[in-house]
């Protein structure tokens, strides 16, 4: 099974879509990301994928973590709020209201499924209370590959509440079983049938990352470097989508330039560093350079013609 898959998007529309900041904003304003993420067992994914958003514009980052990981997180940037997890209160409306104080929600980098019910009511909580953009990533994506994860995906699709996934392969694989998907699909019809089946935009992560939104359409973005092979660079993919869906973007749009600067970076860092040597913690570091190359009129390369 095929499905038609469109070209990376040119620089200048990419560029177009980069939310720098008015004169006259705030930190509200800007955009409010929570982020519910890292476990005890795994603080690291919080971290990197807080950076990944404060880098990528988020006014205000606050982190939701297991309590074991409060320490971590908040030893890690001085500009990050970190509280504990059993503070989440998903459904509680944000101050400010959604015009003025656009908000968006990641949930599930660094969480441990041996952690079991805590994570799962984490999410399904998320799910059904969250009225803003929602991206799950990470380990919240295989308790979504559940029965109940199925049913609130829909509730939330039918109530027209923005829903967006990350999966690498072997997530994306879990996530088609429990939609009784069958296996033998290429990725870019994957990621079509998974946003089918979840009524949500899909971004397929690899070497070449499929995005799908809930219409059928997918595009390719096609720019990375395999200097990202490396554990934790997918954490601060989701903070640097999330950022941008709190910056009042698309999911489609977040998935496509939130792609786009990832990959970007990891090139820029690929050329300080060598493709051996990148971190995934070096990749924040790198998305001004990110942002330069997207928006610099010199930047028309074959990506921007
Ligand atoms: N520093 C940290 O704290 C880190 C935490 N992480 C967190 O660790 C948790 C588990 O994530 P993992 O991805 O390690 O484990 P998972 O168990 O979710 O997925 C890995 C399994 O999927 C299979 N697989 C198939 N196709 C794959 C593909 N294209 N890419 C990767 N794996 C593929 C692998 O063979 C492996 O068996 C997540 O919550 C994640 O956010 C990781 O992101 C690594 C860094
Ligand atoms: N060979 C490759 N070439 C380009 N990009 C890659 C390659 N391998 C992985 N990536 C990118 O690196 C990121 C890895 O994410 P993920 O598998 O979720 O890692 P983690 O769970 O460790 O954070 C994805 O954005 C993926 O597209």
């Amino acid at each position: 099974m095929t499905v038609p898959v469109a070209p990376s998007r040119p620089n200048a529309s990419l560029a177009a879509l980069l939310p720098f900041p008015a004169a006259d904003t705030n930190k509200y304003r800007r955009g409010h990301l929570s982020l519910v993420a890292g476990s005890a067992a795994y603080p690291g994914a919080a971290c990197l994928a807080a950076d990944g958003a404060t880098r990528a514009g988020a006014g205000y980052t606050e982190v939701f973590c297991a309590g074991k990981a409060l320490l971590t997180v908040r030893g890690h940037r001085p500009s990050l709020v970190a509280r504990d997890w059993r503070a989440w209160h998903p459904g509680r409306p944000s101050r400010g209201g959604n015009g003025d104080h656009p908000r968006a929600c990641v949930i599930g980098c660094g969480f441990d499924t041996a952690e079991g019910g805590a994570t799962a009511g984490l999410l399904m909580e998320t799910l059904r209370a969250w009225e803003a953009p929602l991206l799950v990533d990470g380990g919240a994506l295989g308790l979504l590959a559940s029965p109940t994860g199925l049913r609130l995906a829909a509730e939330r699709a039918a109530k027209g509440r923005p829903l967006l996934l990350t999966p690498h392969g072997g997530e994306a694989a879990r996530l088609a079983a429990a939609a009784s998907l069958a296996p033998d699909r290429d990725a870019p019809a994957l990621a079509a049938a998974l946003a089918r089946a979840y009524g949500a935009t899909v971004a397929l992560k690899g070497p070449r990352t499929y995005i799908a939104d809930t219409r059928g359409n997918v595009e390719v973005m096609d720019r990375g470097t395999a200097a990202l092979a490396k554990a934790g660079t997918g954490d601060v993919l989701a903070g640097i989508i999330g950022a941008l869906l709190a910056q009042g973007l698309s999911p489609v749009d977040a998935a496509a330039l939130g792609c786009a600067l990832h990959a970007e970076a990891g090139r820029a860092a690929e050329a300080a560093l060598s493709a051996l040597c990148v971190t995934a913690d070096d990749l924040a570091d790198f998305l001004p350079a990110a942002v330069r190359a997207l928006a610099a009129p010199a930047a028309a390369d074959a990506h921007g013609q």
